[in-house]
């Protein structure tokens, strides 16, 4: 890794790989989140809390398109983000499982349920009122990273999401096709494996393609594989009990994440329950665990604190921005090793 290419304008105080400047990188770091200024004061020390709060204090220091976002956040996204459920992991990357919720806490699940449903629509609205060639900007940049990036070259197995241009997801088709493009070296070429809904409760598969012609539209209009190819075979199912190999590494879509490795997903539930699935079975079988890599837009980059974690969420290890590679952990800068 080249020296100068390591900032430590981060929290985690781990390298920002990739980043243009130190600027940029410090413009990444993250203000604290004002909650709480709103709450229970006159107008006049309303007004002095919000002005010497940690956000309007460093709001020059957020990305422009991040910050404009939470003017445009309504108050209820501001509340202290609850503290997560006792059981549930502090947020600490390291503790990427939650084990489960106790009854009594069933209000503030709700709560915090809600609080990401709020974010979601704020995040959707953001995505909507983007620039179509900044838009096409960063996915060409992202893009570009990835296909760059040592861990992607030297990754065998793979997951990726098939990006609906509708969601407004970054784009992953160009690394889908490339990586299918790519003639096999010594015997061997990527696999990629990409996402089937199976039902309503969370379940998909994860099917083997080898080109782009094997995906139909579904339902929701996102590209999906049939599980049984052109000449009436079964695809091979990433469904890992059947798998012999290791998935090395998940590209993974989502509305807006953090970067202490929180993503806030659609809802569904879908990659989450895919995710602990196969992170216990990777336990099982003392497969090195896959490296998760969350594709984001600038303006999906949330401060720390205003994504909610819930009991599933799992947390990823490095996200992938226009601006560069931003490892979360030092477990996700290990896992990036080749
Ligand atoms: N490209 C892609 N494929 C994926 C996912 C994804 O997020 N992106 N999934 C990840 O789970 C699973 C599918 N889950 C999905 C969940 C919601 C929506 C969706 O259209 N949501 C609308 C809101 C719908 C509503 O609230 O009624 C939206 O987000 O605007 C799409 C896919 C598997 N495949
Ligand atoms: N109030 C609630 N109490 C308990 N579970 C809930 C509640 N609201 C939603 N869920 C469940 O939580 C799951 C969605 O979790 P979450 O919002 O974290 O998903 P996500 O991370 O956005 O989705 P994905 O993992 O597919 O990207 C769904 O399975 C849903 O049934």
């Amino acid at each position: 890794m080249i020296k100068s290419q390591l900032l430590q304008g981060n929290k985690t105080n781990l390298p920002v790989h990739g980043l243009q400047n130190s600027t940029t990188a410090s413009r990444l770091t993250n203000p604290r989140s004002p909650a709480g200024v709103h709450v229970g004061r006159s107008p006049k020390a309303r007004r002095r809390a919000i002005s010497e709060s940690p956000m309007v204090r460093n709001y020059k220091l957020l990305p422009i398109a991040a910050s404009s976002l939470f003017n445009r956040l309504p108050p209820s996204a501001f509340q202290p983000a609850l503290r997560p459920l006792s059981r549930c992991s502090s947020g600490s990357p390291k503790m990427a499982r939650n084990e489960g919720i106790k009854p009594e806490n069933e209000e503030q699940l709700k709560a915090l349920f809600e609080q990401k449903r709020v974010i979601r629509s704020s995040v959707r609205k953001a995505l909507k009122a983007m620039d179509p060639s900044l838009r096409s900007q960063e996915d060409n940049a992202i893009q570009n990273i990835v296909l760059e990036a040592p861990w992607f070259k030297s990754s065998q197995r793979l997951c990726a999401y098939v990006s609906c241009s509708a969601l407004r997801e970054v784009d992953t088709s160009r690394i889908l096709s490339e990586t299918l493009q790519h003639p096999p070296k010594d015997g061997y070429s990527k696999k990629i494996y990409v996402p089937r809904v199976e039902d309503k409760n969370s379940h998909m598969r994860m099917f083997n393609i080898s080109r782009m012609d094997d995906l139909i539209a579904n339902s929701m209009n996102i590209l999906e594989p049939a599980p049984v190819d052109g000449d009436g075979n079964e695809r091979e199912d990433g469904n890992f009990m059947q798998t012999k190999d290791p998935i090395d590494l998940f590209l993974l879509p989502g509305l807006a994440f953090d970067k202490s490795g929180r993503r806030l997903g659609r809802g569904g539930g879908y990659y989450d329950t895919f995710l602990k699935n196969y992170q216990e079975l990777a336990k099982v079988r003392n497969w090195k665990q896959p490296l998760l890599v969350a594709l984001s837009y600038s303006v999906q980059i949330m401060d720390e604190g205003i994504i909610p974690l819930t009991p599933n969420d799992v947390l990823v290890d490095v996200l992938v921005s226009p601006s560069g590679v931003i490892p979360i952990s030092s477990a996700g800068l290990d896992k990036m090793k080749v």
